[in-house]
């Protein structure tokens, strides 16, 4: 489905994007949005949901300016992984997340823009020296805006290829 934002760089997973959710999701949801978004910032109306097979993984990229605002905050669940962030101009500056399940990871500002983002493959799943076995992953993915957008004008992506 919509995978404008980071065309191919996503093996091995299913997506959907969802609007409605149980109360009891809706409250978490919230929870995530208060923590990750300033009060002048608009989300995209659906919530991103990716679920990563054991072997799937994420190449690096940067989500694209025309579909994301300057935040974007991701729930990690069910199996641990690394995230990897490395910056575009300066491949020597990077640092990696362990993304234990129900954490939140908050990428905002130079950290979305100014650097890639990828989930490690099984093989090279390591936090330093500790060895982060991949199970299936899913993750729950709030995104803001981009600047001028209204809620009701949602991007139109092109079609997943
Ligand atoms: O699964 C995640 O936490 C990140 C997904 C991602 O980078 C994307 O969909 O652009
Ligand atoms: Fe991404």
């Amino acid at each position: 489905m919509r995978e404008g934002h980071r065309f191919g760089a996503i093996h091995g997973f299913r997506e959907t994007e969802k609007s409605r959710w149980s109360e009891a999701s809706r409250a978490i949801l919230q929870r995530v949005q208060a923590a990750a978004f300033g009060p002048g910032q608009t989300l995209l109306s659906a919530v991103h949901v990716l679920d990563l097979e054991p072997r799937g993984y994420i190449k690096p990229h940067v989500d694209s300016v025309k579909f994301c605002g300057a935040t974007i905050a991701g729930l990690s669940l069910l199996s641990p992984s690394v995230m990897r962030l490395v910056h575009t101009q300066e491949p020597g500056e990077w640092l990696e997340l362990l993304l234990e399940p129900g954490s939140l990871y908050i990428l905002r500002d130079s950290a979305r823009y100014d650097f890639s983002h990828e989930i490690l493959r099984d093989e090279e799943s390591y936090f330093g020296e500790r060895r982060v076995p991949r199970g299936r992953r899913i993750s729950v993915i709030c995104r803001s805006l981009p600047a001028g957008m209204g809620p009701g004008d949602p991007p139109q992506l092109p079609p997943a290829g």
